[in-house]
């Protein structure tokens, strides 16, 4: 966030004119700092040197396969959830030794697969999965690594939507129920019992909910050493929040620490699953003032990007910052900056302040590298948007925008003739 300045009116990126980058690509279009992704990975690598670790990659946070180039070579895995992200990892360069495979529907297909790729384990959300992968393993003689996912059941404080580990979730094994299948573990001949993992939300702020999970995980871990069972990995999932209006958020030493006092005892491999963290920031959306149109009580900025393109907004209520790429007018204004979609719900921000536009400006709405994307679809007949990679100062087009006939090529229209 604080590498964005104004110089001679226009914005910048570090170093980085984001007004001479849009000139040469047509809006809208997503634009991603390489840079910025390696620095939050190694960011927690060095913090986490104190244990081997695993830092998987969520690839749903953003699956562009230059972006996760970009982190296999720095030696990340990925955390996935499903077969095409499996798929999709090994095709980026991650080594199926670093892939994890999260989510509750895992399909008979996705197992299949995921296990003759030999990944790393899979995380069990449930009991009938739990015996479906013993059966799929016993039939290809295999012996399957597997995980349990657990739901702590706490108080998350992040926004509704996004909590994954409290007592109305559907998202992993409680407590109770692991403790159940850890004792009666030797009658799944065909697994293999790696350890727990657990995800409790997304965009935390706060330490708090990490620290009340976490201490809940330790004992069950401690449950299943009584029980003599050895635990080779802990997998503490993803959800580290990010500034996206500049606020406090957490501090990844304090996560470290937490996790590193929590481990000390335990001879383990830590996994880590973090998605908008490694990218939420190091991307942003490029798009052109279309109208200004103003009513009895407002004032509309009309962008040619949308809900389609972008949608935690409408989805979370999320905040994200919006900045003109040139300041054209040193006077602020107050709009509610809109999209093109046919839905009350396409909009970006309410009554924001901003420097004073003109039809044809352009605007970077920031943070939108994460759950952006990979969130986007064809509404209204879009065409999903361009992709563009800004790295060692250098700017490559990573996906051409959709066209027409990309999204028109699977129907089938003499289907009933
Ligand atoms: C199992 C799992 N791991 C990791 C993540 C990544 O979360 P975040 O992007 O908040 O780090 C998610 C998404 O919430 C998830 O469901
Ligand atoms: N898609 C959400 C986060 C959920 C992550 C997946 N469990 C967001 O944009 O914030």
């Amino acid at each position: 966030m604080t590498n964005f300045r104004y110089t001679d009116n226009l914005l910048y990126y570090n170093d980085l004119c984001l007004f001479d980058i849009a000139k040469k690509y047509s809006t809208p279009f997503y634009c991603y700092f390489g840079n910025h992704i390696e620095n939050q990975f190694n960011a927690i690598k060095n913090l986490f040197n104190f244990k081997p670790t695993l830092i998987a990659y969520a690839l749903k946070a953003n699956s562009n396969r230059s972006l996760i180039n970009v982190l296999s070579k720095l030696g990340a895995g990925a955390d996935t959830v499903s077969g095409w992200e499996i798929r999709k990892a090994l095709d980026s360069g991650i080594l199926s030794k670093n892939i994890v495979f999260s989510g509750v529907g895992k399909s008979h297909e996705e197992i299949t697969y995921s296990l003759e790729k030999n990944i790393k384990q899979i995380n069990v959300e449930s009991i009938s999965e739990l015996r479906l992968i013993n059966n799929i393993a016993k039939n290809l003689g295999m012996i399957a690594p597997i995980s349990l996912r657990v739901n702590p059941e706490i108080d998350v404080g992040t926004h509704k939507n996004i909590i994954t580990g409290d007592e109305n979730s559907k998202f992993g094994i409680i407590f109770e129920e692991a403790k159940n299948l850890l004792v009666s573990l030797n009658q799944f001949s065909s697994l293999a019992f790696m350890g727990f993992s657990i995800h409790i939300g997304s965009q935390i702020n706060s330490i708090k909910p990490f620290k009340l999970a976490f201490s809940k995980l330790l004992e069950l871990v401690n449950f299943t050493s009584k029980l003599g069972i050895e635990i080779k990995t802990l997998d503490f999932g993803g959800g580290i929040g990010i500034s996206y209006n500049d606020a406090d958020t957490i501090n990844i030493p304090d996560y470290a620490k937490l996790i590193k006092d929590l481990t000390h005892t335990l001879n383990i491999k830590i996994i880590l699953e973090p998605g908008r963290f490694l990218i939420g920031n190091s991307g942003i959306i490029i798009a052109k003032v279309q109208y200004i149109k103003t009513t009895k009580n407002k004032k509309f900025l009309i962008l040619n990007t949308g809900m389609n393109d972008f949608i935690r907004i409408s989805l979370y209520e999320a905040y994200h910052k919006i900045l003109p790429l040139e300041i054209n007018d040193e006077h602020q204004d107050y709009y509610d900056i809109v999209g093109p979609v046919c839905e009350s719900s396409d909009f970006f921000a309410h009554n924001r302040e901003l420097n004073r536009v003109r039809e044809g400006d352009l605007v970077a709405i920031l943070g939108t590298g994460a759950y952006g994307y990979s969130m986007s679809s064809n509404y209204n007949l879009r065409p999903k948007l361009a992709e563009v990679l800004l790295q060692n100062g250098k700017d490559v087009l990573i996906r051409k925008q959709e066209t027409y006939e990309d999204y028109s090529q699977l129907e089938i229209v003499d289907g009933l003739t």
